[in-house]
């Protein structure tokens, strides 16, 4: 049982994370959004699948005046050859016909007035290639197009679908079990003088959500015995439970883990807010993480050691976190202040909310802000989910 760094304490996360990597799944692909993918996915088709239209317009063959032979059907592969001397008109997308030279723009020709049948170009001819997007030009078939670890958004889901995929293999949802503790806290309404309202089970399985986990969320009694049952019944993927990290309900979460049998990796980490999280195993091997029950500190520590334990889990690198050099933090030496903050013309500014139990400053706040270790050196931001 040691005391650490947070930058030690944050590695220690991801190793644990690493230790007990998620499984796959295949999900279609019009519901992987916020999903990691498993294992890298590869083009199945070349994109365009054919040469095609960049422009709507006509697809000739020659130096024009050319006559006119048809239209390309939208959707249908290379139809029959394009003879030189003539045009055929083609949409944005259609395939182009073999032995077509260019694209000429709608804009860019005229129809002939003797004669229906033929066009002119009112604009220089255009150069070989014009205006046609060539087989493969953005991605050979088999080409990698996605890699291993990326969380599946919006665009991603667009470019899988477009080369072929139907189905994507995405790493399982961490199953999170959320342990509220606290006799003083209490779940809703207003709370009376000396109670306390619940603010972690209203906002951390949501939290959870945005990280890529699921949630199931109890509050027990702060006595040992349904503490040490438990521990020892949790199958989750990380137990996180709220409270009882430090002096407060008599140890509570340390004595029920040592008496279910498990083993605390690291009691206190040099941070503040959140100096005493705490990161166990229950016998079964279930990982702990133990969230301080002041608010800020449990947002923190949750911000801090989350990630990283996901990046391990997921089998990918601890995610680096950016440097912002101009900012208001004093250095802290290796204790890290971690502090709500908001830009403010490309300056990172501190909130004046940072005491361990406030939730103002977080709740405006665009990140969090750890301290550097001297002075003029550079903060770093631990990003917010939303
Ligand atoms: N003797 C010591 N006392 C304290 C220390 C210490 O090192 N020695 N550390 C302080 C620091 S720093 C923090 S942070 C807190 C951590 O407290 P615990 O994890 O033991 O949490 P509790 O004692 O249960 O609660 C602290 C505080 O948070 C409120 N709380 C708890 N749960 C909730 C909830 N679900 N929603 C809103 N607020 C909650 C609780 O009412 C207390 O006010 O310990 C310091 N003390
Ligand atoms: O570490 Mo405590 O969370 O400063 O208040």
């Amino acid at each position: 049982m040691t005391s650490t760094t947070w930058e030690a304490a944050r590695e220690f996360v991801w190793s644990a994370g690493r230790s007990r990597p998620l499984g796959a799944e295949p999900v279609p692909v019009d519901l992987a959004d916020g999903r990691r993918l498993a294992a890298a996915a590869h083009a199945l088709v070349d994109l365009p699948t054919v040469d095609v239209s960049a422009m709507d317009g006509w697809a000739v063959a020659g130096a024009g005046p050319w006559r006119l032979d048809g239209t390309v059907v939208m959707g249908a592969p290379p139809a029959r050859p394009l003879r030189v001397g003539t045009a055929r008109i083609i949409t944005t997308g259609a395939a182009v016909p073999p032995g077509a030279v260019a694209v000429l723009r709608a804009e860019h020709g005229d129809l002939l007035a003797e004669g229906p049948g033929w066009l002119r170009p009112t604009a220089p001819a255009p150069q070989a290639g014009r205006d046609i997007r060539r087989r493969g030009e953005e991605l050979r078939r088999g080409e990698p197009l996605i890699p291993a670890g990326a969380r599946m958004t919006p665009p991603r889901l667009a470019l899988a679908a477009a080369a072929g995929h139907d189905v994507l293999e995405v790493l399982a949802e961490p199953r999170v079990e959320l342990i509220v503790t606290g006799d003083e806290v209490v779940a809703a309404g207003r709370p009376a003088a000396g109670a306390v309202r619940d603010a972690f089970g209203p906002s951390l399985p949501s939290l959870f959500e945005r990280l890529g986990a699921r949630t199931s969320t109890r509050r027990i009694p702060d006595r040992l015995d349904p503490f040490i049952e438990l521990l020892s019944e949790a199958r989750p993927d990380l137990l996180v439970t709220t409270g009882g990290t430090a002096g407060g309900h008599g140890d509570l979460l340390r004595r029920a883990i040592i008496a279910e049998g498990g083993t605390i990796d690291v009691a206190g980490v040099g941070m503040r807010p959140g100096h005493p999280v705490l990161f166990a195993r229950t016998s079964a091997g279930v990982p702990v993480l133990g969230l301080p029950g002041n608010p800020l500190a449990a947002f923190t520590c949750l911000l801090s050691f989350f990630p990283p334990w996901l990046d391990g889990a997921s089998g990918q690198p601890i995610t680096v976190l950016d440097e912002v050099a101009a900012h208001d933090l004093a250095a802290t030496g290796l204790q890290r202040r971690l502090a709500p903050f908001t830009w403010r013309a490309g300056r990172a500014v501190a909130s004046p909310w940072v005491g361990s139990a406030m939730l103002r400053g977080i709740a405006d706040a665009d990140g969090l802000l750890a301290s550097p270790v001297a002075d003029g050196e550079p903060a770093r931001v631990v990003p917010l989910p939303w």
